[in-house]
């Protein structure tokens, strides 16, 4: 008679819903010697290790040669590389020196003719989401902040004379009253031929939205890898500003690249895409082991700002986390170790935020790290519900995603499948209860003020087991026998409780898959 009998009986407590009992024959009893290793111990030396960014010290190493070989970063600082960006780019090394900044605006007068704007972006929204952009880099103050209304965002001069007079009376009475040090022009990308036309008229450094991402992206990388994708995010820009330039004859007006400064472009990618590459070996490798660890991983996505970190935080109550009220304050894919209510670990990955109206060339060099999102078990979407363009901000993250997992899947349509996603609506405690009300199967949450995470974390937990294959099962073993050991380490064990009808056993309710199920009774059922 086989030693393992599956009872036909199904307990219901409090956090277990349906599970057939396995009963364990009586072993040898359990000594202290054998020192069952608890979830809680497990618990906290696992995180000990994740927390400092590591999974034991095979991946430390894994970890310290992905981002701290600072030999091979010293390229990075080029001074003759920083001359050729900071003509394209407006941009210098002192990025923390304090700017007076006029944001303007420009929109599209006529509904029809914005095509590339979504639908409930409002110009205000947008000009709201410039101002923060501004407010994310420290000592740079907006002098004033308005819309253009225009009738094509395409014009070589941009502004039409009309206005352009009116703008250049806004810029002198600043350069007085504010000492206005730059203006920044709220568009994706501004050609080369339009910024040269501005800054002639104006008589300022002018920057469009690329380039004041890429100050935000330098000065909020700090790992090896970040530190890369910043510095390879700029390069497509520098070479279509040089191609406007040369398309539009401006050699002469100094900025073209030479030659020479061409063969510094080159030379700089190739070592960046030869760093990035060894990098993201490291990180497959990273990514490998953790499958092999057997972790379930939810990936947690979302537009820059929307609450990521925060909600990360919350579920793991890291103190290492600071959230910040900055655009793109995370660039680093980071593991953090949480526990589900089922005692299931789980590795939450915090990502990189998602903005709209960047240039695509400005966040492929993220793509890499967002790689591990979409190889994810479960992905929480989290979008800021207090925020007014929150359903623009669902939609190009969503639209994000798919592309992503096309890239992924290698361009192959029918390969690429996303992982089930949890929407999230965070920052429930700055809306009213009617806003929150909503059709969606979707999660009101306040990260912040810690509320509606219970539903969710058993949401996550739900679709984790069934993304992993994973059961909840009873086990009857004996009481302190090596069934009960083995299982606490392999297995997450929800709870064990003393069985009714034999006091030399023990009931264990685990959570466990298939493949670890199949080993223990390789084991102990014979
Ligand atoms: N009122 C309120 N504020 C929140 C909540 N969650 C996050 N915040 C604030 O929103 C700001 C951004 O939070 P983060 O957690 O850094 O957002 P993120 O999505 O990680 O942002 P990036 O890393 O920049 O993409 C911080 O100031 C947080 O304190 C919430 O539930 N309620
Ligand atoms: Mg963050």
């Amino acid at each position: 008679m086989s030693a393992l009998r599956i009872l036909a009986r199904f307990v219901s407590t409090r956090t277990l819903r349906i599970r057939p009992i396995l009963e364990i024959p009586a072993r040898c009893k359990y000594t202290q010697h054998q020192g069952v290793k608890g979830i809680r111990n497990r618990k906290s030396f696992f995180e000990a290790q994740i927390q400092a960014g590591q999974q034991g010290e095979e991946d430390a190493d894994l970890e310290r040669t992905a981002n701290s070989d600072l030999a091979d970063m010293r390229f990075l600082d080029d001074r003759a590389y920083d001359e050729v960006a900071g003509g394209a780019m407006r941009i210098t090394r002192d990025i923390a020196s304090s700017q007076q900044v006029l944001i303007l605006q420009p929109y599209v007068k006529w509904a029809a003719k914005r095509q590339n704007a979504p639908v409930d972006v409002r110009p205000e929204d947008q000009l709201a989401e410039a101002t923060a952009l501004i407010h994310s880099l420290p000592n740079w103050q907006v002098a004033r902040a308005l819309k253009v209304p225009l009738e094509s965002l395409e014009k070589k001069t941009l502004f039409g004379s009309g206005k352009l007079v009116e703008l250049k009376e806004l810029v002198a009475e600043l350069r007085q009253e504010r000492h206005l040090t730059c203006l920044f022009v709220s568009k994706g990308t501004l050609s080369f031929a339009q910024k040269r036309f501005l800054e002639a008229e104006f008589r300022l450094p002018v920057m469009d939205r690329y380039s004041v991402v890429i100050q935000i992206l330098r000065l909020h990388a700090t790992s090896a890898e970040a530190k890369l994708q910043v510095a390879m995010a700029e390069l497509p820009y520098i070479w279509a500003q040089a191609k406007d330039a040369s398309v539009t004859q401006t050699r002469r007006q100094g900025y073209a690249l030479t030659d020479l400064q061409k063969e510094i472009l080159r030379t700089r990618e190739r070592k960046l895409r030869a760093e990035l590459d060894r990098v993201r070996r490291q990180r497959q490798l990273l990514r490998q082991k953790r499958k092999q660890q057997n972790y379930p991983i939810v990936a947690v996505v979302g537009y820059t700002n929307a609450g990521k970190t925060s909600l990360i935080k919350a579920l793991t109550v890291e103190d290492a986390l600071q959230p910040r009220n900055q655009l793109f304050a995370t660039l680093d894919v980071t593991a953090h170790a949480g526990c589900l209510p089922c005692n299931l670990e789980v590795i939450y990955m915090d990502t990189v935020g998602f903005m709209s109206d960047l240039p695509t060339g400005l966040f492929e060099c993220f793509v890499a790290t967002l790689e591990d999102a979409m190889l994810a078990d479960v992905i929480v979407h989290v979008q800021d519900l207090s925020h007014p363009c929150h359903a623009a901000q669902r939609s190009h993250v969503e639209a994000t995603l798919r592309s992503l997992a096309f890239n992924v899947a290698g361009g192959d349509s029918t390969a690429s499948q996303l992982p089930p996603i949890i929407n999230v609506y965070n920052k429930c405690d700055l809306v009213s209860q009617e806003a929150q009300s909503s059709a969606d199967p979707v999660h009101h949450i306040s990260a912040r003020a810690q509320t509606g995470l219970e539903p969710l974390l058993d949401d996550i937990e739900q679709q984790i087991l069934t993304a992993t294959g994973r059961r909840k099962l009873q086990m009857r073993v004996p009481s302190g026998g090596p069934e009960m050991a083995w299982l606490y380490k392999n297995a997450a064990v929800v709870e064990t409780t003393a069985d009714a009808e034999n006091p030399e056993r023990l009931m264990m309710h685990v959570v466990i898959s298939q493949r670890t199920l199949d080993q223990f009774k390789r084991q102990f059922c014979r």
